[in-house]
């Protein structure tokens, strides 16, 4: 009998979140990504998961990144011309993605489409309440399929989302609200 594979999560962070830690800090905090990433890591080993991580400022590579991340071949892969400072190996398909987009959240369609189009379930996290924030922070074009968004919390979101991930990809919709 072949042994139950570990769950794999990929966690994108989109436009200017290479800059949380000194970005805004009244809003966004103090804690960089490369601490988030890390922790993010680390949390997921702890509960049994993989996790690889994947930051851009560019919305075709973050596209690109999805549909390598599925198995995809893009025709030509921003990837490899773009610089993308936290891009971990691919490694095996997600089972989940991670996803916090920064304000292309408010504007992709096309990050939408990828992510429905290759079919990897996906959690939506904002560091800052996006509600309680200007008014065209409010629209997401990703939270209606979302399997869960996360909000408000600050870098604690990401915390939740992998815990939260694990669950789901374990125990299916019915890992969601267990304490
Ligand atoms: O870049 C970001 C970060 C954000 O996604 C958040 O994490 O709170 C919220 C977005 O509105 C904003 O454009």
């Amino acid at each position: 009998m072949t042994p139950p594979t570990s769950p794999h999560i990929l966690l994108i962070n989109g436009p200017n979140l290479n800059l949380l830690g000194t970005r805004e800090p009244d809003i966004y905090g103090h804690t960089t990504l490369a601490d988030v990433e890390s922790l993010a890591r680390t949390q997921a080993t702890s509960l049994g998961a993989t996790l690889s991580t994947f930051q851009s400022n560019h919305e075709g590579a973050i596209i690109d990144r999805i549909q390598t991340a599925a198995g995809h071949t893009p025709p030509n892969p921003t990837t490899t011309t773009t610089p993308t400072p936290t891009l971990d190996s691919p490694g095996p398909k997600p089972s989940l993605i991670i996803i916090n987009p920064g304000a292309l959240t408010h504007t992709s369609v096309a990050i939408r489409d990828a992510l429905l189009g290759v079919g990897v379930p996906f959690v939506e996290v904002h560091v800052s309440n996006v509600h309680g924030r200007e008014g065209f922070r409010r629209h997401s074009y990703l939270s209606d399929k979302a399997v869960a968004v996360v909000c408000g919390m600050g870098v604690f979101g990401y915390r939740a989302a992998v815990e939260f991930g694990v669950g789901f990809l374990r125990e299916g919709r019915g890992g969601r609200g267990k304490l």
